[in-house]
């Protein structure tokens, strides 16, 4: 997959990380040129993520997601939950970055370079739909589902 490197400070902050073993995701920096404060339950601000990326085909895209610990701890999410980056966009990886904490918290601080979100890469299947009146295959689960096999 080709990288396009839109702003050279992420070759100081970690562009080796995208290979580190082991890991399944690669982290995003915020590519800002001050700190951002970013208030509690305010609109979620786009933070450009420095990176375009053109994908070899079209059978991988890529899924933004949070940072375990920027999210449950800090509070810091993404403001569309999750991102997904089809395989035929080329312009730059943004991040959707929203303060979930209540209001009156104070605001929070995001730092230039500041890791604030992950990616992780994931086939993608394409089903042909056939359209049908009626199944011809039963489950037992059937329309089961929110709970209906118990706690
Ligand atoms: O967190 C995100 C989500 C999306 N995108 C880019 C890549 C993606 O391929 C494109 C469109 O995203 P999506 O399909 O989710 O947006 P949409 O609201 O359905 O709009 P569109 O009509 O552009 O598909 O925007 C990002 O950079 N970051």
């Amino acid at each position: 997959m080709d990288v396009r490197i839109l702003d050279p400070r992420i070759l100081d902050w970690g562009i080796p990380d995208y290979q580190t073993p082991g890991s399944a995701a690669v982290d995003l920096f915020a590519c800002i040129d001050a700190p951002l404060d970013i208030a509690p339950q305010a609109p979620a601000v786009l933070i450009g993520a420095g990176i375009a990326l053109s994908f070899d085909d079209f059978s991988c895209a890529g899924l933004i997601l949070p940072r375990s610990g920027q999210g449950h701890r800090r509070g810091l999410v993404l403001g569309n939950s999750t991102g997904l980056i089809d395989p035929d966009y080329t312009g730059e990886i943004l991040i959707s970055t929203w303060n979930r904490n209540p209001a009156g918290s104070p605001p929070l601080t995001i730092q230039p370079g500041e890791r604030i979100a992950q990616m992780i890469f994931v086939p993608v299947v394409r089903p042909r739909f056939g359209v049908v009146q009626a199944f011809s295959r039963s489950t037992e689960r059937a329309a089961g589902g929110f709970g209906s096999t118990g706690a």
